[in-house]
């Protein structure tokens, strides 16, 4: 809520407070490039004997992403050596949030331990971290323009998970996505930076960036009906639901009926709306970047083809991208990163 002019308070909807994270993640960026004329990397700043530690936590980070996400950890090696690194302390970051609620232990996590993960994320923008890998993101923070604010939303979103299991409008569920996976966007482009020719607005890529993170979300809520209800879950805009004439009721019953099709078409027209936002970003992010950004999102947004090619039985069917469409649309992606921001209009790999 906010005090508008009048004094009487209005409610801002989820996608004008998340424009308002953008907005604050685009001034930190600005500022940053007018203090030191450029966004290459701060050098290494290193007390004696500190720099071995630092590296071995960045080398830890890059082997939990490797382990974890192989896909993602290839497609990290096409960045120069710096982002690289800084991307992986990055996810560890995000993949030790998720585990907190996901995790062996998650049946024991309460509300105070988020509260302490959280005065441990401010410690390390401050330059205290706890462990090795805290020190590698203090790090990573210390030499990109990456704004807490994502970071504390993130744990937003697991304090969130942890008390709802409904989402009564696609307002509260845009918000949700938000906090899981559209900050991952917005902790990402500092780091993956925009290439220094491109003449769109920070605010613009930034917002694409969100738009991707919310792309993936909805697309893994979507391929993930089924799993969700079985935990009790049910990640789908209530009053759609019913406007559709469907209920909880009919998603634990799991049957793929023809209201059901409807719906999910709907569902799935609206992830792929924003697919479609998040691409008109990725062409300005850095040339090395594009690549696995372009890969990612294609893949990703396959998945909703999938569901389609199951004939929307998301229920026990879990759609996945076959081995064979995931190697055609690397050289896809690669043909698409190579369009920079200032080669878009002549040219020809965009007319094939
Ligand atoms: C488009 C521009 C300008 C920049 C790109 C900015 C980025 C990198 C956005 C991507 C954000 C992202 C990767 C969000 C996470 C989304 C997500 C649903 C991840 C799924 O994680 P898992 O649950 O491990 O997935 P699987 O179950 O599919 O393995």
């Amino acid at each position: 809520m906010v005090a508008s002019n009048a004094g009487e308070m209005a409610v801002l909807s989820s996608e004008e407070m998340v424009y308002n994270v953008v907005l604050r993640q685009a001034a930190l960026v600005k500022k940053e490039l007018k203090s030191r004329g450029d966004l290459d990397v701060k050098p290494d700043v290193v007390l004696p004997g500190t720099l071995n530690l630092l590296s071995e936590a960045y080398d830890r980070c890059g082997e939990v992403c490797a382990e974890y996400a192989k896909t993602f950890y290839l497609g990290t090696l096409l960045m120069t050596p710096e982002r690289r690194r800084a991307i992986w302390a990055i996810y560890v970051w995000c993949r030790r949030t998720d585990e907190l609620v996901d995790g062996p232990n998650a049946s024991h996590i309460t509300p105070t331990a988020l509260d302490r993960w959280e005065a441990r994320l401010e410690d390390l923008f401050q330059g205290r971290p706890f462990d090795m890998m805290d020190a590698a993101l203090a790090d990573t923070v210390g030499k990109f323009p990456v704004d807490i604010q994502p970071f504390k939303d993130m744990i937003e979103g697991m304090r969130m998970d942890l008390r709802k299991s409904r989402y009564q409008n696609f307002d509260e569920l845009y918000l949700y996505c938000y906090y899981v996976a559209g900050t991952v966007g917005l902790m990402s482009v500092p780091v993956m930076g925009i290439a220094p020719e491109s003449q769109a607005s920070m605010e613009s890529v930034y917002n694409a960036a969100l738009a991707l993170g919310i792309a993936n979300q909805l697309t893994n809520i979507l391929r993930d009906v089924g799993e969700d209800a079985r935990r009790g879950r049910v990640y789908l805009p209530q009053d759609e639901l019913v406007l559709a004439g469907l209920s909880d009721d009919d998603i634990f019953a799991g049957k793929v009926t023809d209201k059901w099709r409807s719906f999910m078409k709907n569902q799935i027209k609206r992830a792929r709306m924003f697919f479609d936002e998040a691409e008109k970003g990725v062409t300005e992010l850095s040339a090395a970047s594009r690549w696995p950004v372009w890969a990612s999102l294609l893949l990703y947004r396959q998945i909703l083809d999938e569901i389609e090619a199951n004939d929307y039985n998301n229920f026990t069917k879990r759609a996945y991208v076959r081995k064979t469409k995931k190697i055609v649309a690397l050289p896809v992606a690669y043909a698409k990163s190579l369009i920079s921001p200032t080669s878009r209009e002549p040219s020809l790999l965009e007319k094939t």
